[in-house]
């Protein structure tokens, strides 16, 4: 392994209580939800909050990106409250980071290397952990070729360019290795999924994911009906590995339901990339139900940034029911319907709080009505099927 102390490399910073978060206004509207995700973010990983430093910038500034005043109004802000570590809601160069380490004393992590982090902490399954090692050497990565161009604009630069170049090419070098060897044994996993994919496939069970913002209730709801024990948090990023149950819907046979890692805004690329295999049980999905939680004030960013990922992985055109959870939480006007329909008839929208259980007879009567309308189209499916192994196709 890379020592994670020659590069930028997140770790479990265990030892760190407290950690001053800075948010700056960049003229994006919603810069004070950004700070409560941030913050949620930081109680995920596990850290106190000791102070919150905001400010407004045009633009970031290139050296600190806070600029040199702010920089000062974070020093006074570390040194009163004793913080080990500074978070930065924004994604920052390794050159401002590097800087801001420096004046600091601190390390600086910026909101990436957080969602890594508590990535790290959560993955449980084998799998899980060689997706998050992965998704880590691909994010460091990235910024030793940057670190690299930085150092060879300083060529002559007195003993920086020697020992520097090694250590980057060393550590380049060992790196290109590892992330090799990951690829290899994830590839294993994906195959395997790929079997009992085709194993399920060939069995005719329906496929449905549960999708959705981080912390919308997914594991919740994938509890509820399959009675399962899913690790349940108030946390962001409380459920990483895929997991997949069998569920029996009254009079109408099995599916197979599968929770997955919840999504947010800026999902890192490294992380989608690394996390392809886990996600591609959504992909394969016949259909999805989106999970939303309607008590928060951003639903509507949120369903459109959950809708952004899916297009991104592919997963845009699979039928998908809306479950709006979490009626407990918000008034409802006592008419308002549990479900609504398409103009074809199917059940497109559900309410339900999967914490009391109200409203889940909408759900199971939707996954009920998608299993009754797949037999029904399964006749023709099957005749060409036939056709094809007689004609010589498979
Ligand atoms: N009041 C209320 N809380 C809910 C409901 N559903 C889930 N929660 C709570 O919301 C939090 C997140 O629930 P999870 O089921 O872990 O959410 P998730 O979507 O699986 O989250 P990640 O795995 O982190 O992406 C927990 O504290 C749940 O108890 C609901 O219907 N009503
Ligand atoms: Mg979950």
């Amino acid at each position: 392994m890379l020592d994670s102390s020659s590069g930028n490399a997140p770790d479990t910073h265990a030892a760190v209580d407290s950690a001053v978060l800075v948010s700056l206004d960049l003229n994006d509207s919603d810069s004070a939800e950004n700070l409560e995700e941030l913050r949620q973010l930081a109680a995920s990983d596990r850290l106190a909050i000791s102070a919150v430093v905001l400010g407004k910038r045009l633009r970031p500034d290139p050296a600190t990106f806070a600029g040199s005043g702010k920089v000062d109004e974070i020093m006074g802000a570390v040194e009163q409250t004793g913080a080990s570590l500074v978070i930065f809601n924004h994604d920052l160069s390794p050159a401002q980071q590097r800087n801001l380490e420096q004046r600091l004393r601190r390390r600086v992590i910026d909101r990436t290397s957080l969602i890594l982090d508590i990535f790290a902490q959560r993955a449980k399954s084998h799998e899980g952990k060689l997706q998050v090692e992965l998704a880590q050497l691909e994010h460091l990565a990235t910024r030793l070729v940057r670190g690299w161009t930085h150092l060879e604009r300083q060529k002559g630069g007195i003993g920086l360019r020697g020992p520097g170049e090694t250590q980057l090419e060393t550590d380049r070098r060992l790196l290109g290795k590892r992330v090799k060897v990951l690829k290899e044994k994830l590839a294993k996993f994906e195959r395997q999924r790929a079997l009992q994919r085709r194993a399920r496939r060939r069995a005719q069970v329906m496929s449905v994911s549960l999708v959705g913002y981080t912390n919308a209730g997914k594991s919740t709801l994938f509890n509820r009906l399959t009675r399962g024990h899913t690790y349940v948090a108030d946390q962001l990023f409380a459920t990483l590995d895929a997991t997949t149950r069998k569920l029996f819907i009254a009079d109408r046979g099995p599916l197979v339901l599968s929770d997955t890692v919840g999504f947010i805004r800026d999902l890192p690329h490294t992380l989608v990339a690394a996390f392809r295999a886990t996600l591609e049980e959504t992909v394969q999905a016949d259909l999805l139900l989106h999970v939303v939680d309607t008590s928060s004030s951003n639903r509507s960013e949120q369903i459109d940034e959950v809708n952004k990922v899916l297009k991104e992985i592919g997963a845009d055109r699979i039928p998908q029911i809306l479950v709006l959870n979490k009626t407990d939480l918000v008034d409802l006007p006592a008419s308002s319907p549990g479900y609504q329909r398409d103009e074809y008839g199917r059940i497109v929208q559900v309410r339900l709080s999967a914490k009391t259980g109200e409203g889940l007879e909408f759900i199971n009567l939707a996954l009920s009505e998608a299993l009754g309308e797949r037999a029904a189209l399964r006749e023709p499916d099957n005749q060409s099927e036939a056709q094809d192994i007689t004609s010589g196709y498979h």
